[in-house]
């Protein structure tokens, strides 16, 4: 209860005696009055019936003034609302709330879908998701470092942006961050060569904005392997905050010890913690997977029926990412043919995804996804209009890597990529091929983006 409320009584009695000139003016306008909040500097009190509004605001909203003033020693300014004035202030402040945290998240850079309620447990990630949600529960006490590892699209990204949702929720004021590998390695790039001309401070900012948190997830760390620098400002990083019992969390496709090229001291300190893994997930979970996307999607509508959930669940087994995407295929397919779902449909839409050899072929259509997804930018952008910078890179990134990937000759390259030209598909090339030169963290985005292109 804040000072105006404790006081009300008191208030109301004041303002009987000093502003009222009869019992029926006190008990008609003021008596059914209510504080409905208290704010740093008003106080907005609650009129029941609308119609009175106008006439308590003309003739006591002043006396109020005093009277509050007085019996509380502050000076606030006063409000009347009406009871639906209020259901619109309660909505304006859900939303601010909403706005607040969300910020918070994007701060974090987390994605929003990726929480523990959309996470599906299965007997491949039932150990990892219960690491996961322990260290969530008590950042920094138990599983320091909590290691995750496991193939490609099986959900580790998923499971750190969990943790880290709900560390934020239960105490939005934890400073957490998450990261991919390839994100510290440029900024640490880009720093250091500020640094060469003299600017101290770019090393000290990157430093802060890595050292300054409770909780810091890293996702990826293979791509940290081999580079040097990257390797000895991780490990002080890890030491600083590890020191100071804070979080860390740190994703990879292998266990720290079948990382070759790690350096001793980094792998003995991954091990420390608690190293758990992901593994494919069992036609159950699979099958699961895709209901729950299907819910968290809006798919209801297309009734997609249990035997092409099946033959999906039975065909794609070992990349979630896949999984998720064939449905969306499929979805894509029926909406531009105008057909029915049923096998034959399914069938078509994961014809390239299910064909044997298609890990061994390299395609412009296999590229633009995967660039896709690294920049989390969707296909239609990507093979779009839109000339901004954050579109721009990718695109020519495919350009770029059509050309020096597979046999595709540039005119068809332009083709699949929303129709362009061959000298606009040239152009692309040529500008990363100059960039590359001397942009090494381009160079950094560029090499892994081939290692997901090509992992072998
Ligand atoms: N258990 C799960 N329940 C629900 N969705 C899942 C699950 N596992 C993975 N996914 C979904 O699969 C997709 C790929 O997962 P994610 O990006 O976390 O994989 P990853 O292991 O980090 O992959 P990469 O090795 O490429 O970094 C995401 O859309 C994610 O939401």
């Amino acid at each position: 209860m804040n000072i105006v409320e404790e006081n009300w009584e008191q208030i109301l009695n004041k303002m009987k005696l000093e502003y009222c000139s009869s019992n029926i003016s006190y008990n008609t306008w003021i008596a059914p009055l209510t504080v409905y909040e208290v704010t740093e500097d008003t106080v907005y009190i609650l009129v029941k019936l609308r119609a009175s509004l106008e006439h308590i605001e003309e003739k006591y909203r002043l006396p109020f003034r005093v009277c509050i003033g007085e019996v509380t020693g502050i000076e606030y300014e006063v409000s009347f609302v009406t009871e639906d004035q209020t259901v619109i202030r309660e909505k304006k402040k859900s939303a601010v709330k909403k706005q607040k945290s969300n910020a918070i998240f994007e701060q974090a850079n987390l994605n929003p879908k990726y929480t523990f309620d959309t996470f599906v447990v299965g007997s491949n990630n039932n150990f990892a998701h219960a690491a996961s949600l322990a260290v969530a529960e008590s950042p920094g006490e138990i599983y320091n470092p909590l290691f995750i590892y496991g193939g490609v699209g099986l959900g580790k990204t998923h499971l750190m942006h969990s943790i880290a949702h709900f560390i934020l929720e239960n105490d939005s004021s934890k400073k957490v961050l998450y990261v991919t590998s390839e994100t510290f390695t440029n900024e640490l790039i880009d720093a250091l060569k500020v640094g060469k001309n003299g600017n101290e401070l770019a090393m000290t900012t990157f430093r802060e904005k890595y050292r300054n948190n409770d909780v810091l997830l890293i996702d990826d760390i293979q791509f940290i392997i081999g580079k040097e620098s990257t390797q000895e400002e991780f490990f002080h990083t890890f030491n600083h905050l590890h020191v100071s019992g804070k979080q860390i969390i740190i994703s990879s496709d292998k266990p720290p010890k079948d990382i070759e090229t790690l350096e001793a001291r980094l792998r003995t300190r991954f091990e420390w913690g608690l190293i758990a893994d992901i593994s494919s997930p069992d036609y159950e979970t699979r099958m699961a997977i895709l209901r729950k996307k299907e819910e968290l999607d809006g798919l209801e509508r297309y009734h997609i029926p249990d035997e092409v959930m099946q033959y999906i669940a039975n065909n794609i087994k070992s990349n979630i990412r896949e999984l998720e995407g064939s449905l969306n295929k499929l979805i894509a397919l029926a909406n531009l043919e105008n057909r029915a779902i049923d096998i034959p449909l399914a069938a078509e839409a994961l014809k390239d995804i299910i064909s044997p050899d298609r890990n061994r072929i390299v395609t412009p259509e296999l590229i633009i996804d995967i660039v896709s997804d690294h920049f989390n930018i969707p296909v239609s952008e990507l093979k779009g209009k839109k000339r901004n910078a954050e579109i721009v890179l990718p695109r020519q990134i495919i350009m770029y890597l059509c050309r020096k990937m597979t046999e595709t000759p540039l005119k068809s390259i332009g083709i699949i990529l929303g129709g362009r030209d061959h000298a606009s598909i040239s152009h692309g090339v040529d500008k990363i091929e100059a960039a590359l030169q001397n942009d090494e963290a381009l160079n950094n985005t560029v090499n892994i983006i081939k290692k997901k292109i090509n992992p072998i």
